[in-house]
């Protein structure tokens, strides 16, 4: 089911202009602040909006050619879409919604039951399938659009920002369910978001967007924890560091980082440590006691950061290769009393309470 894009669109202003390809199997995230066209992108491939040039082809079928005048429309393409609210007919049950898919495009009767049974048990929402979308809180709401998306069986599924509208506790789990309903399915899959989160958790590759052109791409850890631009840089905002996950906490070398966990990460899979730069403490001696958490790096760089200034961590001497790159945020005053510049070495503190594991997208 492979994706291949090569579209411009034009929107008074503003214009999209980008060449992409997902492999089948293979979840993509874009990341993009707001107005980076990341709505434009995912409406021109539900077939939503037609491209003022270029192609879309999806598993070998050309859903958009402009120069010849070849548009599909939308429920003839293939592609489900998961939006941020759930979107469920309200007048239909669960599983009349989950099997609406399916019926309008002529599977039977029964084959529709078939499927409605095996999506519903594969979001945990079974008990659910009897129930109207107004008895259902937002997450278990969310949960059937997951089967429903699924339940017709698209080419290409796209996601846009399918958390956003969902309470901090409940995202967690969905995104823990989306996680292993994708894998397990080996479903081609675009994901739209601003949340970092969302692409370690779920995405293989990201595709970083900035007024209609990508800026940079990869695969996601190496993209989000060395940012080559220092648009990603912001975008990502993130500390991260790879690792393997075991009880005592990710195990990268010699180290042991401790954090909290969100979401469940099998034992011996990989996994990421994420805490934010302003949780970071910097230190020109080794903290007293025995802290956890405590790296030895140099001063790599300081910039400014809104009002704060952001350092950047290089190597030591002595210390761990992986905290090259990490982030901590400090005020002018503070930056002034430790005496830091380029090459002062330092040692980085964040607590555990701090920190939070991740299972990665690709781990076990
Ligand atoms: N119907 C429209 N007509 C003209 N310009 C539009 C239209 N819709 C969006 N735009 C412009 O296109 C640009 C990209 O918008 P788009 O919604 O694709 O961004 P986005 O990355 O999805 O942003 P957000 O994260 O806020 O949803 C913006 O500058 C927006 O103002």
């Amino acid at each position: 089911m492979t994706l291949a894009v090569d579209i411009t669109v034009r929107r008074d202003a503003f214009s999209l202009s980008l060449r992409l390809t997902v492999a089948p199997g293979e979840v993509v995230a874009v990341l993009g602040r707001n107005g980076a066209g990341k709505s434009t992108l995912l409406s021109a491939l539900a077939g939503l909006l037609r491209p003022d040039e270029g192609r879309i082809e999806l598993a070998g079928r050309v859903l958009t050619d402009a120069a010849k005048g070849v548009h599909v429309p939308p429920h003839l393409r293939g592609v489900g879409m998961l939006a941020q609210d759930p979107l469920l007919f309200p007048h239909m049950t669960v599983a009349a919604n989950v099997a609406f898919g399916p019926r309008s495009r002529g599977v039977s009767r029964s084959a529709a039951d078939d499927l409605v049974r095996r999506w519903l048990s594969d979001v945990d929402a079974t008990e659910f399938a009897a129930r109207r979308p107004g008895q259902l809180s937002g997450g278990q709401a969310q949960r059937v659009a997951v089967a429903r998306a699924l339940a017709s069986e698209p080419e290409l599924l796209l996601l846009d920002e399918p958390f956003a509208a969902l309470d901090v506790d409940a995202a967690p789990a969905l995104r823990t369910m989306l996680r292993r309903v994708l894998r397990d399915s080996a479903r081609t899959a675009l994901l739209v978001t601003h949340d970092p989160l969302d692409a370690l958790v779920l995405a293989d590759r990201v595709v970083v967007l900035s007024d209609g052109q990508i800026v940079e791409q990869g695969e996601t850890r190496a993209v989000l924890s060395r940012p080559r631009t220092a648009f990603t840089a912001r975008i990502a905002g993130l500390d991260l560091v790879s690792g393997v996950y075991r009880p005592a906490g990710l195990v990268v070398g010699d180290f042991v980082i401790s954090g909290h966990v969100p979401e469940p990460i099998a034992e011996g899979s990989p996994a990421v440590a994420v805490f934010s730069p302003s949780a970071v403490a910097v230190h020109v001696e080794p903290p007293g006691g025995s802290p956890r958490n405590v790296f030895g790096a140099v001063v790599g760089g300081l910039e400014p950061h809104g009002d704060m200034i952001r350092l950047r961590a290089g190597r030591s001497v002595d210390g761990p290769s992986w905290v090259d790159g990490l982030a901590a945020d400090l005020t002018a005053a503070s930056v002034a009393d430790l005496g830091l510049e380029p090459g002062t070495r330092v040692w980085l503190a964040v607590k555990a309470a701090e920190v939070a594991l991740h299972p990665v997208a690709g781990g076990s």
